[in-house]
């Protein structure tokens, strides 16, 4: 993990790019929030994960049509989350003072998260994972992706399913538990790995609305590259 970062913080260094931090967690956990938190500072540079976008691509809903048929539409709609969160973390900064760009999810969440269960639970066909490996292994060779940091929004299933159902998004009427079981369970095993590539700051994200933000105020500098020498 030592040398991988070390690459990072290289890369950065050298094309003096800003410090990428990705806001992870289950569906629900609060990221959206976390990211409103910090878009105030002038030098951090947002970006809400791209729903809009997903909802319209050339007319067709892809996050509506994944949710209500997994095994038909999981393959195209992780081609597309892959370009999206691509453009996202290789564009250059919007202006000269930003030193932070933040994110909701990244491109190493889809590959060690999302995709690791869409196999899992044979919601791709082993030749569809291959492909979309191939695009990762790709991306990770040849373009500089690396992440500074990963602020990891830690849940329960139960509490982030009831929030979801509380929010009330159309496409998501119907997510059962398990799958956000599911999904808690990749984020585990992604981020409790020991080669992640970046640190991993965790903040428990059970907690009510006041006291996560009270965490996000308290680690706020290391989240925004304080302890990285620019
Ligand atoms: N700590 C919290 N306590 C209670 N409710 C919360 C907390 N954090 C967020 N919420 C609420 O839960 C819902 C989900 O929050 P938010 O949209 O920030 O999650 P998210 O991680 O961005 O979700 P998604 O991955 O679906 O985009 C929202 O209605 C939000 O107001
Ligand atoms: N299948 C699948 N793969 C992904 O890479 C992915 N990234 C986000 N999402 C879903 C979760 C929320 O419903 C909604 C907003 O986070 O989008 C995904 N779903």
């Amino acid at each position: 993990m030592s040398n991988m970062r070390t690459v990072g913080t290289a890369a950065r260094l050298a094309s003096k790019r800003p410090f990428r931090v990705s806001i992870e967690g289950n569906i629900g956990s609060g990221k959206s929030t976390c990211i409103k938190f910090f878009e105030k500072f002038r030098n951090v540079e947002a970006h809400p994960e791209p729903l809009k976008e997903w909802r319209n691509v050339a007319g067709h809903n892809l996050l509506g049509l994944v949710y209500s048929e997994v095994n038909t539409w999981t393959f195209p709609f992780q081609h597309y989350v892959h370009l999206s969160r691509l453009k996202i973390q290789t564009s250059p900064p919007s202006h000269a003072d930003i030193t932070v760009k933040m994110f909701e999810r990244s491109v190493q969440n889809s590959r060690h998260c999302f995709v690791e269960n869409a196999k899992k639970q044979h919601y791709l066909q082993d030749p569809e994972y291959e492909v979309l490996m191939s695009w990762y292994d790709y991306t990770e060779k040849n373009l500089d992706i690396a992440l500074d940091l990963i602020v990891y929004l830690r849940t329960t299933p139960q509490v982030v399913w009831e929030r979801v159902m509380k929010r009330g998004r159309a496409e998501e009427s119907e997510v059962p538990l398990a799958y956000l079981q599911e999904v808690h369970d990749s984020y585990e095993n992604w981020l409790s790995a020991p080669d992640v590539g970046c640190e991993v700051l965790t903040i428990d994200a059970d907690k009510n609305l006041d006291a996560v933000v009270e965490d996000l105020e308290r680690y706020s500098y290391k989240i925004l590259g304080g302890n990285h020498t620019n």
